[in-house]
């Protein structure tokens, strides 16, 4: 069984270092001398600091190991992952394909799933997310996370096949709710670390990520979700990691905003991209989305956080 794992970033090597082991595991980057690095150091400095590679793994940027992989797991960032599908369509053309990103893609308005499903339509789309942070699974943290793929027996045999004792993978069919959960989660996290950077205060953020989560089920079961899929792993789940640690990006991303402070624009936040994309969706559908819809307006410069605060005290009162 041959596992590749594209995008050597953060995630796709602390996914490498988790997987290795029983069959070895390709971590496929883009730049070849940073690989050629990896490969001979045992270390990926620049995206997974302090992290060490177990020999299982074969650090390379030649994608023509995609041909012979069994499984394929894109940890590429969301709104790259179309290119890459491009790129490699023949190669990927019957696998089966998990994504590993979050987010939905600002042109397409598609998650990575039904990007996956759409671009290469002989391949088995799968998603894998939910809370872990990579800096965690690289040392060996125990983390759950959910495995949804809508054909059965491939969603049973990608469990079996990618479940490892410290990394728990619970199955679903849902791949719509799974991929929304792991997208819209990081929008909240962005309007929690605003919150808490405006000093606005903790019950406040409680009460952010409560209707945030309120969203989050609106919107994904208006494009067929199911509920119970939010409340797992996938949603709830990683809502309460991203929205309450400091670690993640989006969450930092959103203290910055709060506080007026610049933000490194090399930092992967997911959330950016997505809380336009969700806007659209939001209009398209005709959908009440006020927190998303607050995080677009901070995140494409039309308002600020005060403004945003005024106008979320100031909706019409309603029954919960
Ligand atoms: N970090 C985490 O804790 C978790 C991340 N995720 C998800 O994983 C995905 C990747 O995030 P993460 O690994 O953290 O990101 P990082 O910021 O650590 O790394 C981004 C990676 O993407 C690569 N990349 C950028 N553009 C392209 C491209 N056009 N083609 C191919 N590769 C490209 C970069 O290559 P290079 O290194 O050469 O610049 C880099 O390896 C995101 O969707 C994120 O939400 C999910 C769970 C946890
Ligand atoms: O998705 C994550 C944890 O589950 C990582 O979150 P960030 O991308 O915000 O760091």
């Amino acid at each position: 069984m041959s596992i590749v794992i594209a995008g050597s970033g953060a995630f796709g090597t602390a996914l490498a270092i988790a997987l290795a082991g029983p069959q070895p595991v390709i971590l496929l980057g883009r730049d070849a001398g940073q690989m050629t690095k990896v490969e001979q150091t045992r270390r990926h400095e620049a995206r997974l600091p302090g992290a060490t590679l177990p020999d299982g793994i074969m650090a390379t940027a030649n994608a023509d190991c995609l041909a012979d992989a069994d499984i394929v797991l894109l940890a590429v960032p969301m709104q790259q992952l179309g290119a890459f599908l491009d790129r490699n369509a023949a190669s990927l053309a019957n696998k089966p394909c998990v994504a590993c990103c979050k987010g939905v893609d600002l042109q397409t308005l598609s998650g990575p799933v039904d990007m996956i499903a759409q671009r290469l339509p002989g391949a088995t789309p799968a998603i894998l997310t939910g809370p872990s942070f990579a800096a965690d699974i690289a040392v060996g943290l125990p983390t759950a996370l959910t495995l949804a793929c809508a054909d059965t027996d491939a969603a049973k045999h990608l469990q079996e096949a990618l479940n490892r004792p410290k990394l728990r993978l619970y199955r679903s069919a849902d791949t719509t709710g799974a991929q929304l959960g792991g997208a819209v989660k990081n929008v909240i996290a962005i309007a929690a670390g605003a919150c808490i950077g405006a000093e606005l205060g903790e019950s406040a953020r409680a009460a952010l990520v409560t209707r945030g989560f309120a969203e989050m089920q609106r919107l994904a079961t208006a494009l067929g979700a199911e509920t119970e899929t939010l409340m797992g792993l996938s949603g709830l789940g990683d809502l309460i990691l991203t929205c309450g640690s400091p670690q993640s990006r989006n969450f930092r991303f959103g203290l910055s905003i709060g506080k007026r402070d610049p933000f490194d624009a090399s930092i992967t936040v997911e959330g950016a991209a997505t809380a336009q994309a969700l806007r659209k969706i939001a209009v398209q559908r005709g959908l009440d989305l006020p927190v998303l819809d607050a995080v677009n307006a901070l995140v494409t410069g039309q308002t600020e956080i005060g403004a945003v605060l005024q106008s979320l005290l100031s909706r019409p009162l309603k029954e919960e």
